[in-house]
């Protein structure tokens, strides 16, 4: 892989200074900079997009959040299907950690003055989606959760910086000192001893995404170039359902898991419900079970897309309404309708490697959200477990950062390394046709190869998200190549079989090359 090269060096137009930045408005984020904040930290909160450029912005279904017993749940059972759905590759205390945690959480979400929907009876109105044995999810709005969560977070967080992007974490002689910026004013620096990277995911690697345009993998760019290690990046959660179009690119509407949790079922072109023998949970397994239950259809009928038959449920437009505006301006009344859906890219369950604190392996490097990999998510995340994390680990990341106030925070020459950039619709198409939902060596190697030959460019602030895409498409595909097994969201077509259960860990060696360790124990053996 090409190596970072060279460094012109940005003139400084501005400065601040902080004992945390942190990088990204979304759940994570925010909730690590109000913990901060209340622990008297002084914050500064970057973001490049506006408060509604977030995917948390856009979650639908909801909450995971473990009931009592009296409503049939437990913490032990939210953890199984946790782990069942993530294939072996879960780190259970992690995912007992960060479950235990998630009725405080939304009790600090509730405080803040987030409202979620409730029964008859008063209580909290919860619904089930892929993966989930009961019905544990919470939910705002019907299915609008994520702009609730955004709305009462951004309420009590106001001071972020919108329209900064990070384009460099500064270290060093190992430790954190601070972050190169970019916003109007032009490039600046924010001296800090304490980083935290909460910076989403990387749909737009892939043509069809359900993210925002923010969804640049910035943040995996960010930690590889700091230092940090990142793991499991080949497990790219492709959503089933999502609203399909002819044609259509870009970001696409979700039709909720929730909507199958409510009584909805997928059928082929001509009527026939091929999802229901895959999976003991049928219709309801989880996302990837179903989600190459669809791509395998797509094949073997010709079609590029199949159906959801959701005119059972009553109140649809009242229990869905985001799923009906989408529906409807695409010219689809879901009482009425079919819903024609195919998979898009959705989740990345991989990112950089950090505790249940966010701590990562560089001191005062944190991160939180979609951008870390805690061990919550293995090879395959639960529903409506994304959330949950970036409040828990988020909150935890600001109490973490603590730990790092008053220390030297002085940031010398600070310079901006060349590197590999492909333009962002050749990386997309390269991706979405050799990198989707079933792979295999030949098309891996295809994208490797492609990638190997991309141009280095200076770096400036207009290359710098297509660098960071580039970046995490080379960690992607080399993760993907060795990993010669299917496990959760990778399936080999050429490799079916699993070996025993490990993660992929990737870094930067002193060269600047991307590296990856482990690759001898990826190889498969026994049936997934
Ligand atoms: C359509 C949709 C529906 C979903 N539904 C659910 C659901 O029901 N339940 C659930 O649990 N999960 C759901 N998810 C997943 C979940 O919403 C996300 O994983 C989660 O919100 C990510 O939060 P985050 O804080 O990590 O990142 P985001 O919310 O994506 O925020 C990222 C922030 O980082 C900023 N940023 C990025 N790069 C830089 C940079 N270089 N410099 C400065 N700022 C930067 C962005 O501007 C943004 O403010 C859904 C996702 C989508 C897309
Ligand atoms: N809740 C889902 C999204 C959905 O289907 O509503 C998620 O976790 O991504």
């Amino acid at each position: 892989m090409t190596p970072s090269v060279g460094g012109a060096e940005p003139s400084i137009g501005w400065e601040a200074s902080a004992d945390l930045v942190v990088v990204g408005g979304g759940v994570a984020g925010l909730s690590a900079a109000i913990s901060a904040t209340r622990r008297g930290l002084r914050v500064v909160t970057l973001a490049k997009g506006d408060a509604s450029g977030t995917s948390t912005q856009y979650a639908q279904g909801g909450i995971a959040v473990p009931g009592t017993a009296a409503e049939g749940d437990s913490v032990d059972s939210h953890v199984h299907d946790t782990c069942e759905a993530g294939v072996g590759l879960c780190d259970e205390d992690a995912v007992r950690s960060i479950v235990e945690a998630g009725p405080a959480a939304l009790s600090m979400l509730e405080s803040l003055g987030a409202v979620f929907d409730r029964g008859v009876d008063g209580a909290r109105a919860r619904t089930r989606e892929g993966g989930h044995r009961v019905r544990r999810i919470v939910h705002a709005g019907g299915d609008a959760t994520g702009a609730e969560v955004q709305r009462a977070l951004s309420d009590s967080m106001p001071s972020v910086l919108h329209g900064t992007s990070v384009i460099r974490v500064l270290v060093d002689r190992g430790d954190v000192v601070g972050v190169l910026a970019h916003s109007a004013a032009g490039y600046g620096v924010v001296h800090a001893p304490a980083v935290l990277l909460a910076t989403g995911g990387l749909g737009q690697l892939f043509s069809c995404s359900t993210n925002p345009p923010e969804a640049t993998a910035d943040g995996i760019a960010l930690a590889l170039d700091a230092g940090a290690e990142i793991m499991d990046l080949e497990f790219v959660q492709f959503h089933p359902t999502v609203l399909f179009a002819p044609g259509s690119t870009g970001r696409r509407p979700l039709v909720s898991e929730a909507v199958r949790g409510e009584g909805a079922h997928l059928v082929d072109l001509t009527g026939i419900r091929f999802v229901a023998d895959s999976h003991p949970l049928g219709d309801l397994a989880p996302r990837d079970v179903v989600s190459r239950a669809i791509a395998e259809r797509m094949r073997l009928t010709g079609s590029d897309h199949v159906m959801l038959d959701a005119r059972a449920i009553r109140h649809f437009h009242t229990r869905f309404p985001t799923v009906t505006a989408s529906c409807l301006a695409a010219g689809i009344d879901p009482l009425d309708d079919l819903i024609p859906i195919a998979p898009a890219a959705h989740y990345s369950c991989g990112g950089v490697a950090t505790d249940v604190w966010g701590r990562t392996s560089v001191p005062g490097l944190f991160a939180a959200g979609e951008v870390a990999r805690t061990g919550l998510h293995g090879a395959n995340r639960l529903a409506s477990n994304s959330l949950l994390e970036g409040l828990v680990v988020g909150e935890r990341a600001g109490i973490a950062a603590a730990e790092r106030r008053g220390r030297r925070a002085e940031i010398g020459d600070v310079s901006l390394p060349s590197t590999a950039s492909m333009p962002r619709a050749t990386l997309q198409a390269l991706m979405t046709e050799n990198a989707g939902v079933v792979r295999d060596a030949e098309g891996l190697e295809t994208v490797v190869r492609a990638l190997d030959g991309a141009r280095a460019v200076e770096m400036h602030e207009k290359v710098w998200e297509d660098a960071a895409l580039t970046t995490a498409a080379s960690v992607l595909a080399l993760a993907a190549s060795a990993r010669e097994e299917s496990r959760g969201c990778h399936t080999r077509r050429d490799c079916p079989d699993m070996s025993s259960a490990r993660s992929s860990r990737v870094r930067r060696d002193e060269a600047g090359d991307i590296e990856i360790r482990g690759v001898e124990e990826l190889t498969g053996v026994g049936r997934q």
